[in-house]
């Protein structure tokens, strides 16, 4: 098959998060299993600044109302995926993706809804005729749309999947405000009564099929609790809404082959992970000690990874005989929180206002446990990551956390981790707890989670095959 795959963001290329790891594994996989897949992202400075790449065509052009969108296209290879590169400087070579680092960009809604076009648009370009047009979030949410506005013949065949990676973001913005669709007379019927567009939504509404990146995601977004808002639409659609698990990058999360580790192990020998361990104490100054079990955590700071009830106990959860370090940047309010009790507890509680993947390797190789109590979780890759190093997640039952996690008390013999269910600052104390006691008063018994945990297997090969499926199941039939 021949996919266009649209995004945002790529490992290796641009990131701010997950979606970057997806870009970057799930089309090699399906490289692998033959597809001609190709990527279409924007170039963004930080990708401009790494390679200098010439254009590729002729300048392209885009015309809206009248003003003509002028943009440049770059090709570059990541493995063996031709990826293309959408050049608007005055949309894209900014510092930062989405924002300045404090707030976001005021015209996001014109620059997302300018690039779903001109990845289209760029498939003309190559002439590149997808069977599958697979765009990811509420950045290329528009591209289903702008499909079946299409009045050329081009796309007549391709079909949309639309993959839900987070729908918390939505891409709410004043239709008023985004010049680039202000012309398209259909969009009246889906502003709301403020006025507003919902990017999302528009997903929901044009995709032919709608995916998210775990079947309990998928699941709870059919739900009122779980749907963040939108219930209607997802039930709507519900016959179209699936569920694919994301897979984890087994080659660049391998403890045995790691170069970022002091020294590397795997599941038959852990012994490394001990001086992992301590190159962690040692580097962010907790006291080195191998009977202290150390928590690690890292994620963007942001309400979504359960800080809103990890905040309140923190003193109470450092009452007890651990470490915990915590890295990532975000959310002022939380950073500032973590701050303040790093400062009471410099014994107990690191924290590390920066991300470098240096750091997040030494993390998941250094910690006892890894902790995401996150409110909701889409899939969640940082547990698998911690699973096949042998760090034992504390998570909250949600999302793809309860597809990837067994708890001891559910399962004994096939645990992996600890889980526990509301979200609350209770729930993840006594689930904390738990953990601690485990750790303290059987340690041979931990060593065996430990294992299971990393010979446990998230593929992306296997994500790939249902992949293919479902881009089958799009297909028209004939
Ligand atoms: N400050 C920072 N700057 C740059 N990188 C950082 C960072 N903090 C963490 N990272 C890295 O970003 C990735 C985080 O991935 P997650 O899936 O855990 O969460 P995220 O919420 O970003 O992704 C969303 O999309 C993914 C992919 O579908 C879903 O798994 C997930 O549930 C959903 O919330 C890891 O590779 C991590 O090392």
């Amino acid at each position: 098959m021949k996919i266009l795959f649209v995004v945002s963001e790529v490992e290796d290329l641009a990131k701010t998060g997950g979606l970057a790891d997806v870009a970057k594994s799930l089309p090699i996989a399906l490289r692998a299993l033959g597809h001609d897949v190709r990527i279409v992202k924007p170039y963004y400075r930080q990708l401009a600044e790494k390679f200098a790449l010439d254009n590729l065509t002729e300048p392209q052009k885009l015309l809206s109302g009248d003003k003509e969108y002028c943009f440049n296209i770059k090709r570059l290879k990541l493995e063996s995926v031709p990826v293309y590169c959408v050049d608007y400087p005055e949309y894209f070579h900014r510092n930062g993706l989405y924002s300045d680092g404090y707030e976001a960009f005021g015209d996001n809604a014109e620059r997302f809804a300018f690039f779903s076009a001109a990845a289209l648009q760029t498939a003309k370009a190559i002439n590149f005729q997808p069977d599958v047009i697979h765009c990811n979030d509420w950045h290329t949410a528009l591209c289903p749309f702008f499909v079946k506005q299409d009045k050329s013949e081009f796309f007549a065949r391709s079909r949309t999947l639309y993959t839900i990676h987070n729908g918390a973001y939505q891409g709410i913005h004043k239709f008023s405000d985004i010049p680039f669709i202000r012309p398209y007379a259909e969009l009246a019927s889906q502003i709301d009564s403020h006025g507003n567009l919902n990017y999302l939504r528009m997903g929901l509404r044009y995709a032919d099929k709608i995916n998210a990146v775990s079947p309990n995601y998928a699941r709870e977004l059919l739900t009122p609790l779980g749907s963040h808002n939108l219930y209607q639409d997802f039930q709507l659609r519900a016959n179209d809404v699936s569920g694919i698990l994301n897979g984890c990058d087994y080659q660049q999360w391998d403890p045995a082959t790691d170069k970022f580790l002091p020294k590397t192990y795997n599941s038959e020998s852990i012994k490394g992970k001990a001086a992992c361990k301590a190159a962690l104490q040692e580097e962010v100054g907790l006291p080195v000690n191998d009977n202290i079990p150390l928590v690690g955590m890292l994620c963007r700071l942001t309400e979504q990874k359960g800080f809103g009830y990890i905040l309140p106990v923190l003193s109470q959860l450092l009452q007890h005989n651990v470490q915990l370090l915590v890295i990532g940047t975000g959310d002022p309010v939380i950073s500032d929180v973590l701050e303040f009790n790093a400062s009471q507890h410099p014994d107990k509680l690191v924290f590390r206002n920066d991300f470098s993947t240096r750091m997040a390797h030494l993390l998941e190789a250094g910690s006892d446990f890894f902790l995401m109590p996150s409110l909701f979780e889409p899939c969640g890759l940082n547990q698998m990551y911690s699973l096949a190093y042998g760090t034992i997640p504390i998570v909250r039952a949600v999302g793809g956390l309860r597809d990837t996690v067994l708890d001891l008390q559910m399962l004994p013999d096939q645990a992996t981790g600890f889980m526990f269910e509301a979200p609350d600052s209770s729930a993840l104390l006594n689930c904390v707890r738990r953990a601690l006691l485990f750790y303290h008063e059987y340690p041979q018994e931990f060593i065996a989670m430990q294992q299971r945990g990393m010979r446990h297997r998230f593929t992306w090969y296997d994500a790939a095959l249902n992949y293919q499926a479902l881009y089958q199941h799009c297909l028209p039939m004939d």
